[in-house]
């Protein structure tokens, strides 16, 4: 069984302490990584602030990132075999994962060479006749990159990839029970020549680690993925510094009567179950005008059953594990008390051991937590409206607003909703679950502050400065 060491100023460092990765379906360790202490992350904080100080200019970095992403597309087996065994999802999904990875490295270092500030004319001020000015950005400086166990390659490369194409220095730190992915990415970064200490990875426990990134003031940003819980107390420990936070959500998905129902059920069932519902933009909530309900429905509920279970290196399956047992105990918890509060199970609705089975509710109500909360795994709702007004009102209801989608083809109902509807994206025509790797990503309330995708995280992870001449 390997065991990884941290990343630290371009070497590689083991602990004696350890912490199992495990296989997800077969429950077994097949792997282990070290365990950082305080006095790591500090190494790992100084090696990347001396490195941000040496000169590293955009084609250089265009080129560095670039060959970084061509590494892991060769490399795209080895990748998708540990994504499948990490998080547990089909294998055929793990493959997708590393290629959009690839192609999001790709779009950073391609962002590398057009990050650009803008004439400011301050001449038109009197007294500054005399004067030029424009701004430029400037890197942070050592970003910390926190992120969440789900797509854990492709969320590493969203932070890692601009991060780096800015100019900044990183240290990384990913989820303990899906480290293996940003390793391997860090042994790409290594192989194709990355500058010592521009990227430095930590493993170990999540609150250690975070304390001791949040205490060291050499951090000049953090960019984080994960749950609100510790998305919030990163917020509120990280003082004046840059934070950028990409939280959970609620998806609503809205069906009016005006679309093809059949295909929308389709695309809904494709969007709510895959990796286990264990994405922030799945399909949670589900709204269907009363007109095409009971249609819409029934092929929800066709395609649902027929979707299997099972080993995430069998071709059939399409639906593996949840990522921890107690995650699967939460899901069945929430169902239960929905069923007890007036719930009716239409598809699912069972736990065996770490799997739960896709799930379909009927006759829930907006206060179920079901609704209200983040289901993170394999359940949706179905629930009926009549108005587009009261729609959008329920959809809005809600601490979340990550993304949501419309299928209409009422191009005047898709544009209210545009309008009105309080989200990062709204998708017309597809569920919420859709994000391409070059789109502003992001959510307002409690899905977070900040964009992603390439040339949006640069923003976030760069300066605006100044500069005027008088001349
Ligand atoms: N908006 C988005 O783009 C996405 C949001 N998510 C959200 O992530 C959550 C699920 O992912 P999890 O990995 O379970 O989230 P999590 O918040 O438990 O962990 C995320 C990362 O934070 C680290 N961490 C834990 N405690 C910490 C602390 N005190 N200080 C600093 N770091 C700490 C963990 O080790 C891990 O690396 C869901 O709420 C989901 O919605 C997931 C994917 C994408
Ligand atoms: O937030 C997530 O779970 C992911 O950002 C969705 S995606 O990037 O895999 O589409």
């Amino acid at each position: 069984m390997k065991h990884y060491g941290l990343y630290i100023n371009g070497s590689w460092v083991t602990t004696k302490e350890k912490i199992d990765v495990l296989n997800k379906y077969t429950r077994k360790p097949f792997a282990s990584t070290s365990v950082a202490s305080g006095n790591h992350v500090n190494e790992a904080v100084e090696a990347a602030k001396q490195s941000y100080r040496q000169e590293w200019g955009p084609y250089d970095r265009y080129l560095i990132i670039k060959k970084a992403g061509e590494l892991l597309l060769e490399r795209k087996e080895q990748f998708a075999e540990i994504l499948a065994k990490e998080v547990g999802k089909p294998y055929g999904e793990c493959l997708g994962e590393v290629e959009r990875s690839a192609l999001t490295l790709e779009i950073s270092s391609e962002e590398a060479k057009r990050i650009h500030g803008e004439g400011i004319p301050v001449e038109s001020a009197p007294g500054s006749e005399n004067c030029m000015s424009f701004t430029v950005r400037v890197p942070v400086g050592v970003v910390a990159a926190i992120t969440p166990f789900n797509v854990p390659l492709n969320l590493v490369c969203h932070k890692v990839g601009p991060a780096l194409a800015a100019g900044n220095s990183v240290i990384l730190k990913p989820a303990e029970v899906t480290p293996i992915v940003a390793l391997l990415l860090t042994e790409v970064f290594e192989d194709v020549g990355l500058p010592k200490g521009r990227l430095n990875l930590i493993t170990g426990e999540g609150p250690v680690i975070g304390e001791a990134l949040l205490a060291n003031k050499d951090v000049n940003m953090f960019t984080f993925t994960g749950s609100p819980r510790v998305g919030e107390y990163i917020r509120q420990n990280a003082g004046l510094r840059k934070v950028a936070l990409e939280l959970g959500n609620n998806s609503a998905t809205v069906v009016h009567h005006d679309t093809d129902i059949e295909k929308a059920a389709n695309v809904i069932a494709g969007k709510s179950f895959a990796n286990a519902g264990q994405v922030c933009i799945s399909v949670q909530r589900i709204y269907v005008h009363e007109d095409v309900y009971e249609a819409f429905l029934g092929f929800l509920k066709d395609k649902t059953e027929k979707l299997k279970m099972g080993d995430p290196f069998d071709p059939e399956t399409n639906i593996g594990p949840m990522i921890r047992l107690e995650e699967a105990e939460r899901v069945e918890a929430w169902v239960k008390e929905a069923v007890e509060q007036g719930a009716q199970v239409e598809v699912g609705g069972t736990r065996d051991g770490v799997f739960y089975s896709p799930t379909i509710l009927t006759n829930t109500h907006r206060d179920m937590k079901v609704c209200r909360q983040e289901v993170f795994g394999p359940v949706v709702s179905v629930e009926t409206y009549k108005t587009e007004d009261e729609v959008i009102e329920v959809v809005n209801d809600s601490d979340y607003g990550l993304q949501a989608g419309l299928f209409t083809s009422d191009l005047r109902f898709a544009m209210k909703a545009a309008r009105k509807i309080e989200v990062g994206g709204l998708i017309i025509n597809d569920a919420s679950a859709y994000r391409v790797d070059h789109m502003p990503y992001g959510g307002v309330k409690k899905s977070g502050t900040g964009k992603e995708g390439p040339r949006y995280a640069i923003e976030e992870m760069t300066e605006e400065r100044i500069i005027v001449m008088n001349v």
